[in-house]
């Protein structure tokens, strides 16, 4: 360590972190008006690819950051995930309907991690009156005081000692995360663990492959292939036992493994721009919260990637936590709502999770044996529409009952209902169509941003005073319009939407719903450190 601190920051928010997760909530924190100071170990964008695939409700995200058209130049659609053996004959096949879902973006899209981190980078840049990002320190500390937390850092070039006190920190410090350590998270063994290697490669050939993952299901060495851009591929290799990343140093010592998808190319057309050993692991924090630190992403949770759900968690931890604390700092709800944070997201984590899980088992499971039960039973899980929908619909499950989910007619007790159930009350906690709306002009869609009254009919100017009074925006739509389409088929005529998309309550009519919408000033403008308490 350095020399004397010189000066503590002050931010309302602090975020440990600037991956995708970290950059993310930077961003959305901006668009609420809230300011924060994001600290991050490397002083640009960590250059090796990581993640490789989003679906279209993490896309949404992008979209309310202003980054769809950008996405979308750099990101290649894909059409789904075929299980495969090993000579790649097709044992079942989960598609992509169609390349575009009800989100208006493609169900599943394949991308480079560096590229997407530079648009998050450039979207910080975009709104730097907020958002101050410093690269290349090292978060030595993170100690919560009554009012506030502290993050102890340091310059990693210098020594010279940062510190900065939040009202809030956010840890999306990945795996490894200090932050977690600091509030004395453990790790909750989901029970997968296994050595694979990862190999992206750049190529002009044109491998003549299904554009979409395959999935090699053999239990001497399972196996992961997809497409990432027009000249980018990726692959992963189970390890065997004894078998390290440097067995394979060179593109001569990989070619073996990558001969089933080469055909007679050699190793001439391809340029290897990485190979490393991950270990897969399927773990949950126990808890994601102490009062005034939360963690988010990996920090949170780690998925094997075969479902290709873990940065996308990070995403969505990132879309749920930041509108709920700009309300709580602007005053507008209290700080017991964040608990509603955990509560939310971790069953659809914990969900996934063992959804990959099942996936890799899938793959790799019970010997020369599972080989030929998985020939004769994995083709029929294709036809099982419940493993269907859970995977080529990695949708947010409907949320149940919380702070900010209310089912409005009914016992605050009511069980989880299924998707898309029972009428008017089974939209709550689901996702808002990001449909286009035509009256609003071409492009516009309903992802709301801020909290926002969907109704087929006109509230009366007491009804408009009111939810204008609480900060939110009405929006009236067709019957004919994909809002109106959605709202009807649950038979809907008004619905409070989050400004993370997920809908609050929705009832026959204005009158039904209105009072759900809390009080939140779309503006916390003077959003103070430590605003509310812990
Ligand atoms: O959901 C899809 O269609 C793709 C799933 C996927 C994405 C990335 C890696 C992976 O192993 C599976």
């Amino acid at each position: 360590m350095g020399g004397a601190v010189t000066g503590v920051r002050k931010s309302p928010v602090v975020i440990i972190g600037a991956g995708p997760t970290g950059l993310t909530a930077a961003a959305l924190l901006a668009d609420h008006g809230v300011a924060s100071v994001v600290l991050e170990r490397w002083n640009d964008v960590y250059p090796q690819p990581r993640a490789v695939h989003l679906d279209d409700e993490v896309y949404t995200v992008l979209d309310r950051l202003g980054l769809a058209a950008e996405f979308a130049a750099m990101s290649r659609p894909a059409r789904g995930m075929r299980l495969v053996t090993d000579s790649l004959e097709v044992i079942a096949e989960l598609p992509r309907d169609s390349e575009i879902g009800v989100h208006g973006f493609p169900a599943a899209s394949m991308f480079d991690q560096p590229e997407l981190e530079r648009l998050l980078r450039a979207a910080v840049a975009r709104r730097s009156h907020l958002v101050s990002l410093r690269g290349g320190v090292e978060v030595e500390s993170v100690t919560q005081g009554d009012d506030s937390v502290t993050v102890h850092a340091t310059d990693r070039d210098t020594g010279e000692p940062v510190v900065v006190e939040g009202g809030y920190v956010l840890g999306c410090d990945g795996a490894g995360s200090r932050t977690r350590s600091a509030i004395g998270a453990q790790w909750r063994d989901l029970g997968f663990s296994q050595r694979w290697l990862v190999i992206d490669i750049e190529t002009a050939v044109e491998l003549g492959q299904w554009e979409g993952v395959q999935q090699v299901c053999d239990t001497r060495r399972a196996a992961t292939y997809m497409r990432i851009g027009d000249s980018r591929y990726r692959w992963e290799f189970q390890l065997l036992d004894g078998e390290s990343a440097s067995d394979y140093r060179d593109l001569a010592a990989l070619v073996p493994l990558l001969r089933p998808w080469l055909g007679d190319h050699d190793d001439s057309d391809l340029r290897l721009i990485r190979c490393a050993e991950y270990t897969f692991n399927a773990r949950v924090a126990d808890r994601w919260r102490e009062r005034r630190i939360f963690l988010l992403g990996d920090a949170a949770h780690l998925t094997p990637p075969f479902i290709g759900q873990g940065m996308g968690a990070g995403i969505r931890d990132a879309a749920n936590l930041s509108w709920k604390l700009a309300a709580v700092l602007a005053g507008g709800v209290p700080p017991a709502s964040l608990d509603s944070y955990e509560s939310e997201r971790t069953p659809h984590v914990v969900g996934l999770i063992r959804l990959a899980v099942m996936i890799g088992a899938t793959m790799t499971g019970g010997g020369r044996a599972g080989d030929t039960l998985r020939r004769t039973f994995a083709p029929l899980l294709a036809h099982v529409p419940a493993f269907v929908s859970r995977l080529t619909d990695s949708a947010t499950p409907p949320l149940s009952q919380s702070y900010f989910v209310r089912r409005v007619g009914v016992g605050a007790a009511l069980p989880r209902p299924l998707r898309g159930s029972i009428g008017a009350d089974g939209l709550a906690g689901t996702l808002v169509p990001n449909s286009e709306l035509p009256s609003a002009g071409a492009g516009v869609r309903g992802e709301p941003g801020h909290f926002t009254l969907i109704s087929l009919d006109a509230p009366t100017d007491e009804q408009w005073f009111e939810i204008a009074r609480r900060g939110a925006s009405i929006l009236q739509t067709e019957e004919s319009s994909g809002l109106g389409e959605w709202l009807l088929s649950h038979r809907a005529r008004a619905a409070v939407v989050r400004p993370d998309g997920v809908v609050m309550a929705a009832g026959t009519g204005v009158s039904k719903v209105y009072t759900q919408v809390p009080t939140v000033p779309r503006d916390p403008g003077d959003a103070r450190l430590g605003a509310g308490s812990g």
